[in-house]
């Protein structure tokens, strides 16, 4: 079985891949994350997904059996992508924008070794209940949306803002577990690896 490197900074990735059982090594992916003009959705998270899985493996130019994974999530509303905030005015003004209504999350996982480069994204629907501007400041104030597309963090705080998911759990956590496992099959990586049958 070949190596697998995880290309991401995100302690959420690194959570939810070791959920499934397969062992991996973190690497850096640092790449350019804005979205080229009137570029999808979709398409963006693919390309981003693709790009860090590249980056990884570039860094890596020395093991030539690695097989690395890049994954991106973005928030999506009215076709709006949502990134990270950059701060305060503008993650009260995403909270606002997403609150009483459903967005979409778009997750993109890819998986890169010497010969391939395969990808998969995972669309997800999220409804969140009416939250107001106190609410919104407050949870701001706790630290958590810095880093999360769209602001909040549904495994986190905001998990009390979540009226309803229809779609993957995981996916908008960070990593779709089910499709990353599927992806990982096809290049010969099983996951419940070293998991003892009782
Ligand atoms: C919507 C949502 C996003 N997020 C996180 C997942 C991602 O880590 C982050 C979106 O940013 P990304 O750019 O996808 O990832 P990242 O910068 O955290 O990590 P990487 O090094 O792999 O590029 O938002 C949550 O943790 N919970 C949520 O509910």
């Amino acid at each position: 079985m070949n190596p697998l490197y995880l290309a991401s900074g995100s302690p959420r990735r690194r959570e939810l891949l070791t959920q499934i059982g397969v062992p991996f090594t973190v690497i850096g992916a640092d790449i350019d994350e804005t979205p080229l003009a009137a570029e999808a959705p979709a398409a963006y998270v693919e390309r981003l997904a693709r790009g860090k899985a590249a980056a990884g493996r570039a860094a890596l130019a020395s093991d030539s059996t690695a097989c690395v994974l890049g994954a991106d999530t973005a928030v999506v509303l009215d076709g709006r992508i949502l990134g990270k905030p950059r701060d305060q005015a503008d993650a009260l003004e995403m909270l606002m924008a997403l609150s009483g209504r459903e967005h979409e999350v778009l997750t993109a996982v890819a998986l890169l070794d010497g010969q391939r480069s395969q990808a998969r994204v995972v669309r997800s629907l999220v409804r969140l209940r009416s939250i107001s501007e106190q609410e919104a400041r407050r949870y701001w104030a706790s630290g958590e949306p810095r880093d999360k597309a769209g602001g909040y963090a549904i495994q986190g705080l905001a998990a009390v803002f979540v009226a309803g998911l229809n779609g993957s759990y995981s996916a908008v956590v960070g990593l779709p577990v089910c499709e990353t496992a599927e992806l990982l099959g096809d290049f010969g990586i099983s996951c419940w690896q070293d998991v003892p049958a009782h």
